[in-house]
């Protein structure tokens, strides 16, 4: 029986170069593409057909931002499948996102650069607001609306022949120092896009804990930087087409520049052909580039504190109670 694949955030950036490349590693997967509306779904489709006719490519709409879709999408999945072998955890927001020159200069003069070039550490701020369910956007779309839907689809997700996994895309830009348990969904500060990271590192931990036992696994990855409409948006076009030079320059010193869709995808493909029993749920999985090009993977310990990661899933699990009663007419 073929197995099948579910990637959120499949309409551009990583996660359609994700697609691309499991058709490549096995094209007798059934993948399943979720978008924000069916225009997107659709010309995503077709594009993933048009390299590969032959491939089982269906389609869904959520929009994770927003509960009651969350909610209806994972009820449609229910339906429509059985068991789902993967599910990449990639759909993710970094709005009005603001970049602190003066910071990259003491970088420079502190000799913290690379750092704050690969990690964006004390460089870039953004500015959230609330959504139409009171949440706070970016914790929403990033990690809530994706905890939901993996929570509503335990049934095919647990206690299958062969182990599921959860794959979420995280990022080198994810610091403990961002997060608060007071403020989780960081409604306070502005740096919510590391702040939900974070949070998703937490949340993967915790959900190995609970899950493995009945046959779940969760890994983090981070894409590196890569140029996508998300990191288009941070620059205005012309900066980036001058900055361009430079940051294929920066690869031969930060691998994990992988800059291409393609190349930031390498960590998710590689999970993709390993036992989950060998991976560590302590460890992010890095895609790196070499200065000449060579894709590869690197594991790196996570920053997490196994006793916030608890208490903040005891909070999820909180306002999960919270939505479900609001919404209790779109539960089965
Ligand atoms: N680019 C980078 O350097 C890095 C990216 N990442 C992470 O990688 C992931 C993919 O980002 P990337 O490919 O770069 O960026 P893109 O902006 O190209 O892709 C983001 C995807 O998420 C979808 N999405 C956004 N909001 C929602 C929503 N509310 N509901 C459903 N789908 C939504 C977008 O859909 P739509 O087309 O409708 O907007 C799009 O398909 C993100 O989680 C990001 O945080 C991590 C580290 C570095
Ligand atoms: C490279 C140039 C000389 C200067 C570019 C300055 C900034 C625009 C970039 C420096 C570090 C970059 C970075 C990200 C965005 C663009 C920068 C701030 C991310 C935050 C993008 C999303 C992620 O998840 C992180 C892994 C990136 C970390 C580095």
């Amino acid at each position: 029986m073929e197995r099948v694949v579910l990637v959120t955030g499949a309409s551009g950036g990583v996660g359609l170069a994700l697609c691309q490349r499991l058709l490549e590693e096995d094209g007798r997967i059934h993948l399943c593409i979720a978008c924000r509306n069916d225009q997107k779904s659709e010309a995503t489709r077709d594009l993933i057909l048009a390299a590969h006719p032959a491939a089982q490519v269906s389609t869904v709409e959520v929009d994770l931002g927003n509960l009651a879709s969350v909610l209806r999408v994972a009820q449609e999945l229910r339906c429509r499948f059985q068991r789902l072998d993967f599910v990449y955890l990639n759909a993710g927001i970094m709005p009005n996102p603001h970049v602190n020159f003066k910071a990259l200069w003491r970088g420079l003069l502190t000799g913290k650069l690379l750092h704050m070039l690969t990690t964006a550490e004390g460089v870039m701020t953004q500015t959230d607001r609330l959504n139409g369910d009171g949440l706070q956007e970016v914790f929403a779309t990033n990690l809530f609306g994706h905890f939901i839907l993996v929570r509503q689809l335990e049934s095919l997700l647990c206690g299958n022949e062969k182990p599921s996994r959860l794959i979420w895309t995280s990022s080198s830009n994810a610091r403990e120092s961002a997060f608060s348990l007071s403020d989780y969904q960081h409604a306070k500060g502005q740096e919510s896009y590391s702040s939900s990271k974070y949070a998703t590192d937490l949340t993967s931990v915790v959900l190995n804990r609970k899950f493995n036992n009945q046959g779940l696994y969760s890994s983090v990855v981070c894409p590196g930087l890569v140029m996508s409409n998300m990191t288009y948006r941070i620059l205005p076009v012309f900066l980036w087409k001058l900055l361009m030079p430079i940051m294929w320059l920066i690869r031969f010193f930060a691998k994990t520049y992988t800059l291409t869709p393609h190349n930031g995808a390498e960590a998710h493909v590689w999970l993709f052909k390993q036992k989950p029993e060998s991976l560590d749920a302590l460890v992010k999985y890095h895609s790196c580039t070499s200065g000449l090009g060579k894709n590869y993977v690197e594991p790196r310990k996570m920053d997490v504190d196994e006793e916030t990661a608890e208490k903040f899933y005891q909070k999820l699990l909180e306002l999960e109670k919270e939505t479900l009663e609001k919404y209790s007419d779109l539960l089965d």
